[in-house]
């Protein structure tokens, strides 16, 4: 059986990063930037007041000082004339500052009669002016490849970047099989109970980026699998769910070898997850994940997100691990590289005790998964256990 990095390494072969395409920037929120993005101007393009008040010289700020206000600058209007000494423009935030002035007193500092203002209290040394080009300048750049956060959208936006370029979502065809499944919202019978994997890896993959297409449920046979890899045509990567293993019911190994998969491996040395097999069917990249809950879930974290990050021209990295303080003594793994279900709380992890793969309700309550060398010894309260965060 094959290693957990080997089998990563063979899935990154089978995919390739996707085509660039323009998006307007109100789509462009999630999506992965694709090259890098240049300002096609200054923000502020001019110097700006940041507070309400007047502008003035700044050698003449003083407390008792008076002006007159020879005019008005607001946010969109600015002011035409030069202010001159003695004088004051009565200005607004975000306006540009006008000629001749430096220094903006804020109006809770001035006395105010007609068109004459008083400096009243000390206005302090801060001019309150931003000065042109003080947020970005014309040329500066957002580097790719990044996924767009709200930030990010916004700053390009304000660079006056009206289309962006990013990579091509990759689709993702799941497919779950089994004859026991029925979908949520649906009156299952005696033996059946309900698809749970195929939500939890849509909602993972769409969060990382990807257009997720949900095929109807395959059922145990082999005609039925092989309508539904039928409609996975168009996928970049077509996932199944379950039947992956031993049994007389798992043929999706029968079956996608029917279909002329070039298989790239069979059975990965990791719990959960064994049985994980994969391959290129059809000009797709096809991987079937073990059916049991935390299974998929697992594989989709550790192999499908890399995959994922590669399509998207992203770092092919796998995650990075972090550490934690063991908070109880843990027993000696197995011959398999463990992925165990825990909560890390203030620096402090703690492994559940059921580390059944059937269990959503534990994964639901990890924040992390343990990762543990295959024979690991056993562990004590107090040493360092490394992580992949959830
Ligand atoms: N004799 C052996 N039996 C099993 C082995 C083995 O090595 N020898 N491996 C075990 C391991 S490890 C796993 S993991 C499972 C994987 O089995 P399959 O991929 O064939 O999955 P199924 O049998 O179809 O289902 C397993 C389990 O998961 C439920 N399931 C399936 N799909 C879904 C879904 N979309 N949503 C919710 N639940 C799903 C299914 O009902 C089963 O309970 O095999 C072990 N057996
Ligand atoms: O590998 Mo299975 O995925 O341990 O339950």
């Amino acid at each position: 059986m094959i290693t957990v990095d080997e089998a990563r390494a063979l899935l990154l072969d089978l995919v390739q990063t996707g085509e660039i395409e323009e998006v307007p920037l109100a789509q462009a929120s999630t999506r992965v930037l694709a090259s890098d993005v240049a300002a096609t101007r200054d923000q502020p393009p001019f110097a700006a007041s940041s507070m309400d008040g007047y502008a003035i010289k700044a050698a003449e700020v003083e407390q008792h000082a008076m002006f007159k206000l020879i005019g008005e600058a607001a946010a969109g209007h600015g002011f035409d004339g030069t202010v001159g000494a003695g004088q004051a423009v009565r200005i607004f935030t975000g306006a540009p500052i006008p000629q001749g002035a430096d220094f903006v007193v804020i109006q809770e500092d001035v006395d105010r009669k007609g068109d004459l203002i008083t400096i009243s209290d000390d206005p302090g040394s801060k001019d309150n002016i931003r000065p042109a080009g003080v947020d970005f300048r014309v040329g500066d750049t957002i580097s790719a490849p990044r996924p767009l956060r709200p930030e990010d959208v916004a700053l390009m936006a304000s660079m006056n970047i009206p289309r962006v370029p990013v990579r091509r979502k990759p689709v993702i065809a799941l497919i779950s099989t089994g004859d026991e499944l029925v979908m949520p919202g649906e009156v299952p019978g005696p033996d059946q109970i309900i698809a749970s994997n195929t939500f939890g890896l849509k909602a993972l993959f769409e969060r990382h980026g990807a257009h997720v297409r949900v095929l109807p449920i395959a059922r145990d046979t082999v005609a039925s699998l092989e309508t539904t890899f039928g409609l996975a045509q168009g996928a970049d990567l077509v996932v199944t769910i379950g039947g992956a293993s031993v049994g007389d019911h798992d043929l999706v190994a029968q079956t996608t070898q029917q279909l002329g998969m070039e298989r790239s491996f069979y059975k990965v040395r990791m719990r959960p997850g064994k049985p994980l097999m994969a391959g290129r069917l059809a000009g797709a990249a096809m991987v079937g994940l073990p059916g049991n809950p935390v299974s998929a879930m697992v594989c989709g974290y550790v192999f499908i997100l890399p995959m994922l990050r590669k399509m998207l021209g992203q770092s092919e990295e796998a995650d990075a691990l972090v550490t934690a303080t063991l908070s109880h003594d843990i027993a000696q793994n197995g011959p398999r590289q463990h992925y165990m279900r825990a909560r890390v709380e203030g620096g402090k992890i703690s492994v559940f005790d059921n580390q059944d793969s059937s269990l959503l309700s534990v994964l639901s309550k990890s924040n992390a998964l343990a990762v543990r060398a295959s024979d690991d010894p056993a562990r004590s309260a107090g040493e360092t256990l490394h992580y992949l965060p959830l």
